[in-house]
């Protein structure tokens, strides 16, 4: 463990991608990360600066790492392609090198979204514009990971989803470190609604703490939450255990509680009663959950999934419903057991 050493490439110069680049160049991989900025390009290119001083400032960055506007240059050099932007350009990205892509490459999906025109997820978008060939080589990196702490060395354990267990093995065997630890699966579906579903509870308990609610209403939306979770992913495909682990609980957790969290943090500023356009348009950074909460919502709908929470970020978000008057109306639902078998039945039955 720990000691082969390939070429890395980086699609994505936000924080995420930064900080798994930054993971991969001190594991020695000979690492290039593609950003879209000229500006994220030379403040990581520049010895003097050694940063990405547009999404992840105050981590240097290992003088190994480079990086280029070049696509073609990132996809060229490597042998394990990450692909780390934000789940509405992905399709238009990956199109862009589609026939510069080799069918020995593994292509490493760590975006956490879904779709809102089509409700696909990163996996479904993949399979649709990546070579047939590539299929089978393509992974899903998700669980509890801030990009700083990462960036810090700080211990990590994420899991590796491949529908091929050698494709996952090879990613985790090359990025597992002493702090960072990969585990793997082939359970593709509930790793990528895992990490995409908890951007919606993370809303939910940033609005919750925002309106001054304490903390039994935030422990009751995380608990509730991976029910409704588990319930669609489940529909959706996914192995109901998945959610139990990192890319389930495990995020959904560090998110709906970690300050770091962009998700969280939007809600909380909601919750105090800022406007969601303002909120969006003074950030630079990506909170996923905004569009995945539409998704969700139209996904339960169409699988006729009962998910109350979900439906009720989604209309305080895109509805602009009285968030008071959504947690009064989800409390005050038809009593009911805690553990409906019927309602997991269903779920499954959707498969
Ligand atoms: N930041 C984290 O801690 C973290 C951790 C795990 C997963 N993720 C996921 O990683 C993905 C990327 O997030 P991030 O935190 O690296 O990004 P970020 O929020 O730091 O930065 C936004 C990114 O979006 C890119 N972008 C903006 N417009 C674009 C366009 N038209 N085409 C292509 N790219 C465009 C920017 O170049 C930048 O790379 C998201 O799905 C996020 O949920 C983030
Ligand atoms: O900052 P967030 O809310 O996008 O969350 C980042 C990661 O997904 C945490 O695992």
């Amino acid at each position: 463990m720990f000691t082969e050493r390939t070429n890395v490439g980086v699609i994505g110069g936000g924080a995420w991608g930064t900080a798994l680049a930054m993971h991969a160049a001190a594991m020695g991989h000979d690492t290039l990360i593609w950003a879209r900025e000229t500006e994220v390009v030379s403040s990581i290119n520049d010895p003097a600066v050694k940063e990405n001083t547009t999404y992840l400032q105050g981590y240097k960055v290992p003088e190994a790492l480079r990086a280029s506007n070049d696509i073609a240059a990132v996809v060229a050099h490597a042998e394990i392609l990450l692909m780390v932007i934000p789940t509405p350009f992905v399709a238009a990205t990956m199109s862009t090198i589609r026939d510069s892509l080799r069918p020995e490459q593994i292509i490493v999906s760590c975006t956490k979204g879904i779709l809102n025109d089509t409700l696909e997820t990163v996996n479904q978008i993949l399979t649709r514009v990546v070579p047939e060939a590539l299929h089978s080589r393509l992974a899903y990196l998700s669980g509890p990971s801030f990009a700083a702490e990462v960036a810090q060395g700080m211990p990590t354990a994420v899991t590796i989803a491949s529908k091929t267990d050698t494709a996952a093995a090879r990613v985790q065997s090359l990025f597992s470190t002493p702090r960072f630890r990969c585990y793997r699966t082939t359970d593709v579906e509930g790793v990528e609604l895992g990490g995409a579903l908890k951007n919606v509870l993370a809303l939910a308990c940033g609005i919750s703490d925002g309106l001054g609610f304490g903390c039994n209403g935030r422990a009751a939306l995380i608990t509730r939450g991976l029910s409704e979770m588990t319930r669609l992913a489940v529909a959706l495909g996914a192995h109901p255990l998945t959610m139990g682990g990192l890319a389930g609980m495990g995020d959904l957790v560090l998110t709906c509680t970690g300050d770091l969290s962009r998700n969280r943090t939007v809600g909380i500023r909601l919750g105090k009663g800022e406007k969601l356009q303002d909120i969006i348009d003074s950030m630079k950074a990506v909170a996923e959950g905004v569009l995945t909460s539409r998704s969700a919502h139209q996904l339960a709908l169409k699988l006729n999934v009962e998910c109350p929470i979900i439906a009720g970020i989604y209309r305080v978000i895109h509805e602009n419903a009285d968030a008071r008057a959504v947690v009064s109306e989800t409390m005050s639902r038809e009593l009911r057991a805690e553990v409906d078998p019927e309602l997991f039945e269903a779920a499954a039955r959707q498969r």
